[in-house]
């Protein structure tokens, strides 16, 4: 494994160098990689997969995804069916229902778990959270995850651009000696460009942190609260827009992702740097309190109940649909329609 120095702590990191895809297919040539569940993680792995020349299945029930999955050339009958009998023909079988879900399919798939399958997940949540989850694996099967830190969307989308999405992996169980090895080769086959190595509780509890944090909880929180602080003043939709949104996510957030914060500052006025630096210390103080608390409901599991809880109602996605039609139809992303609509390479 590659040592790589990040800011001073030294860790391994899996390399395609060391393990190219001829490795990873060679390891599971005898493999029959079930893909349960065609939501989004379901359609990236899978496809990237079997692209990559491994051999996949998709297990999905009858439905509207059932037909993405035809749509997206799986065969009914050869690559593509029941849960019940992609369960059983699969020998890896990867765990890709929404968290909760699990719960429920869990007893069907413990029952096909004979020794010399695998149990393959995105996530640690299943297995970290087993008291509320009920998913303990039987101890003679493989048990191992890659997460791929990123949407299933941008996973396909990465693949298919001849990039890749970094990913964190994790043995948890090693029953059969070979578990890392086909661990890696998954993660190698469903796209990885490099594979970061960590344990179900720390991958479940920095993901469940993240996504509530800056990736998409703590951004939502301050984008609205400033829009509403320009808006109170007298700014127009679009002004406000620009100055929240637009502006951070077409201009400066790629210049951040190019070669970091001090970049981005750089390629500002003087007078933006002048302010950004006097202005992040403050908005860090104020924040971190809550940051703080978030990790605390993570690690208390408050969280893991909340998500379990909620999103096992059968009304769960519908009700979902109405929060997301609430921020949609909110000023700001009207606003953002509006303004999305007049970026230059639309017209
Ligand atoms: N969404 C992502 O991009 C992402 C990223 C990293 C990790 N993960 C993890 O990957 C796993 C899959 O997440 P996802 O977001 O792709 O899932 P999802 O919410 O999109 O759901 C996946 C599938 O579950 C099926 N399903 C739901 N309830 C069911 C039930 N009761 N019985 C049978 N099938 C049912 C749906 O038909 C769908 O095909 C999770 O562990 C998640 O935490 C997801
Ligand atoms: C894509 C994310 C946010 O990284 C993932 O963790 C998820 O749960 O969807
Ligand atoms: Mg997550
Ligand atoms: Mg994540």
């Amino acid at each position: 494994m590659a040592q790589i120095n990040f800011g001073g702590t030294v860790e391994n990191v899996v390399t395609r160098e060391e393990f190219p895809l001829e490795k990873a297919l060679d390891t599971l040539k005898n493999e029959t990689i079930a893909v349960i569940g065609y939501g989004v993680q379901g359609p990236g792995q899978s496809l990237n997969m079997r692209e990559n020349g491994f051999n996949v299945i998709v297990g999905q029930r009858k439905g509207k995804t059932y037909d993405k999955a035809v749509a997206d050339g799986w065969v009914p009958g050869e690559t593509l069916f029941e849960i019940e009998e992609a369960l059983e023909k699969g020998t890896i079988i990867c765990f890709l229902l929404s968290d909760a879900a699990q719960i429920e399919l869990w007893p069907t798939v413990k029952a096909v778990l004979k020794p010399g399958k695998s149990l393959y997940f995105s996530h640690g949540f299943g297995v970290t959270y087993k008291e509320k989850t009920g998913i303990v694996p039987p101890p003679d099967v493989d048990v191992f995850l890659v997460a791929p830190k990123g949407s299933g969307t941008s996973l396909r989308r990465l693949f298919v651009e001849g990039k890749g999405l970094n990913s964190s992996f994790a043995v948890y169980q090693d029953a059969s000696g070979n578990a890392r090895n086909k661990c890696i080769a998954m993660g190698i086959g469903v796209g990885s460009g490099y594979l970061f190595e960590t344990d179900f509780y720390k991958e479940v509890t920095s993901d469940l942190t993240g996504e509530r944090g800056t990736l998409m909880g703590a951004i939502q929180g301050i984008f609205a609260a400033q829009y509403e602080v320009l808006r109170a003043n007298g700014h127009s939709p679009s002004e406000a827009f620009n100055e929240t949104v637009e502006e951070l996510t077409q201009s400066l957030m790629p210049l951040v992702a190019e070669n970091g914060m001090d970049w981005m500052y750089a390629n500002c006025s003087t007078t933006a740097q002048r302010g950004a630096l006097d202005w992040w210390k403050p908005f860090r103080d104020a924040t971190k309190p809550v940051f703080e608390q978030l990790y605390n409901s993570v690690k208390t599991q408050e969280q893991a109940e909340i998500s379990i809880t909620r999103n096992s109602q059968p009304d769960y996605r519908e009700k979902l649909e109405v929060e997301l039609a609430e921020l949609r139809e909110s000023e700001m992303w009207q606003a953002g329609a509006a303004v999305r609509n007049l970026r230059p390479e639309r017209n």
